[in-house]
Order: structure tokens, then C-alpha cells, then sequence
């Protein structure tokens, strides 16, 4: 067992990345943070108020790493208070739309104006993911738009389907690999910092032997 000394050690130790969901209401954005966080689809969802705030513990390259989903509100009435809080601080943006729903693809422009108009650094990783690909005999949205789309922004996309459990690995490589993205950047800020103290030089060398999973 831990002492008390070494578990909090352990949790200071710890990084937290804020990743938060955005897109339409009804595109299955609590629904993708069920499945990530908890490994199962919910039975039934009501419309999120605020946000819901769910943890998972995740370990790449042997460093734990506390992913911290921030599951937005779709509707306005439920996000307008809150939306300032949404963007501080974050360290990435899952953009959602439902591949059944051509609006909630054309909305995304909105979202992405919304999620530049708070001062998000063009360095916070952003991806795309087109869900309820589980409907095969609904999509509205074809997946060469929504590469074309993607590209266009910057953004990877992902399309898959929080319902579906044959998807669940794909519904966790969004998050893994936007926390693996994170870690090597903010494994560049140490170094960067760590230089400037003149104490541990960092070459090239040691990044290359990253052995990141994604
Ligand atoms: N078929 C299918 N249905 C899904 C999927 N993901 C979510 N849904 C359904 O879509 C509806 C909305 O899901 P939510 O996850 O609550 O949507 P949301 O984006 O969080 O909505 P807000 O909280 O209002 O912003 C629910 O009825 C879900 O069961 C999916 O992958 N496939
Ligand atoms: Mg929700």
C-alpha cells in the first residue's frame, strides 16, 4: 500500500489535460466521453447543462496522465454562462458533428469561430469526429467532405460511433492521441525551461527514442 507521503507525491506528480468536447446538441458528445471514460454506451442521455466534468487515468511512455473531459452543452440556454470557462486554459478540442445530420457538419464553422474568438492558441491540437456511423443507412455527410473539411482546418478526423462497442478503440485513440500530442509538447516546454536553467540539456537523440503508442 502507498503511504500517505507517496500517494501524494504521486498526485503531484500528475499532469491533468483539459480536453473539451464541442459541436451541436444531440451529436453524442456525452455519449463519446461515456464510452472514453467509462467503456460503455448510456442507456439514456438528457440534454447536458453546463458541462460534465469526467476523468480517465491514462499511461503513455510509463507517465500517468490524467485526462480531464470537459463535456460541453450543445444548446445555448445550457452553455451561454459558462462559455468563458469552456476555453480557459484548455489544452485541447474534440469538434463533433453526427454524420447523419448534415447541419451539425455545417455548424462546425460556428464552433470553430466561437472556439477562436477565446483566444485559443493555434498550438492547442484540435480534431474532428463525425459520429453515429453506427446508421450506416443515414449518413448525410459523405467522408471526403469531411477530410476535405478536416485538412482544411488543420484538424484530424475520426469518424466512428460511441454506440457501436466495435468502435470503442477508435473512440479512445481520439483522446490517446491527443494526450500523446500533448505530452511531447509539453515534454519540448520542460526541456525548453530546463535549458534556460542551464541544469539538463535534452538533444534530439532523446526525443527520437519517444516510443509514444499513436
Ligand atoms: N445510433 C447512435 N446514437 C447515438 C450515438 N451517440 C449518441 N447517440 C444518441 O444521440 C442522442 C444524443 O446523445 P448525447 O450524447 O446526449 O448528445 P450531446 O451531444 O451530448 O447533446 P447535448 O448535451 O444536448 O449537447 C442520444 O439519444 C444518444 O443515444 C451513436 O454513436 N450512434
Ligand atoms: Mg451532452
Amino acid at each position: 500500500m502507498l503511504s500517505a507521503a507517496s500517494s501524494l507525491e504521486l498526485s503531484i506528480q500528475t499532469r491533468i489535460f483539459k480536453i473539451i468536447i464541442i459541436g451541436d446538441s444531440n451529436v453524442g458528445k456525452t455519449c463519446l466521453t461515456f464510452r472514453f471514460t467509462g467503456g460503455s454506451f448510456p442507456d439514456k442521455t438528457e440534454a447536458t447543462i453546463g458541462v460534465d466534468f469526467r476523468e480517465k487515468a491514462v499511461e503513455i511512455e510509463g507517465e500517468t496522465i490524467k485526462v480531464q473531459v470537459w463535456d460541453t452543452a450543445g444548446q445555448e440556454r445550457f452553455r451561454k454562462s459558462m462559455v468563458e470557462h469552456y476555453y480557459r486554459n484548455v489544452h485541447a478540442v474534440v469538434f463533433v458533428y453526427d454524420v447523419t445530420k448534415m447541419a451539425s457538419f455545417r455548424n462546425l464553422q460556428t464552433w470553430i469561430e466561437e472556439c477562436n474568438g477565446h483566444r485559443v492558441s493555434a498550438s492547442v491540437p484540435r480534431v474532428l469526429v463525425g459520429n453515429k456511423c453506427d446508421l450506416v443507412n443515414q449518413i448525410q455527410v459523405p467522408s471526403n467532405m469531411a477530410l476535405k473539411f478536416a485538412d482544411s482546418h488543420n484538424m484530424l478526423l475520426f469518424e466512428t460511433s460511441a454506440k457501436d462497442p466495435k468502435e470503442s478503440q477508435n473512440v479512445d485513440s481520439i483522446f490517446m492521441s491527443l494526450a500523446c500530442r500533448l505530452k511531447a509538447q509539453k515534454s519540448l516546454l520542460y526541456r525548453d525551461v530546463e535549458r534556460e536553467d542551464g541544469r539538463v540539456r535534452l538533444t534530439q537523440e532523446t526525443e527520437a527514442k519517444s516510443n509514444c503508442p499513436c
